[in-house]
């Protein structure tokens, strides 16, 4: 019988050296393979911790890929284990939400500066 681990368990091993990952509630420890993966390290990365079950099959690889794939299974997932929230996405809208406002004050200096300038040039 194969290892079950929980998805708290599997979002643990998210680092490059320790890279698992889930593709139809099959575990597969990618580590070794992050730098040999033809389609970059960085896509798969992307994914260490998660289900990458939507992103594998939308690339649709190979049936090499696949058997390729096959040789990393390490286990299966706890599909009754909590599931675990992710923040990588709330921290981009955060990052992006602070860009626009550093933006927002950028303009603003340079407005009163070039208004400053025309009201002493007259
Ligand atoms: C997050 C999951 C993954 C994504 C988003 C992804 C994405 C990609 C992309 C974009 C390519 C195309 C590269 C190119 O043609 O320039 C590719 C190729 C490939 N990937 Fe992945 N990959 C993923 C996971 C994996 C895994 C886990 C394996 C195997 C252990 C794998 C094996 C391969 C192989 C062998 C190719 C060469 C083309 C083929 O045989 O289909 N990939 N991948």
């Amino acid at each position: 019988m194969s290892t079950v681990y929980t998805y708290k368990e599997i979002a643990e091993h998210n680092s490059p050296k320790d890279t698992w990952i889930i593709i139809d509630d099959k575990v597969y420890d990618v580590s070794k393979f992050l730098d040999e993966h033809p389609g970059g390290d960085e896509i798969i990365f992307d994914q260490a911790g998660r289900d990458a079950t939507e992103y594998f099959v939308d690339i649709g690889h190979s049936d090499d890929a696949l058997k390729l794939l096959k040789s990393k299974c390490i286990g299966t997932v706890d599909k009754t284990s909590e599931k675990v929230v992710f923040e990588a996405k709330v921290e981009e809208t955060t990052e992006s939400s602070q860009g626009s406002g550093q933006l927002a004050v950028i303009v603003a200096i340079l407005c009163f500066l070039v208004g400053y300038y025309f009201l002493n040039d007259e």
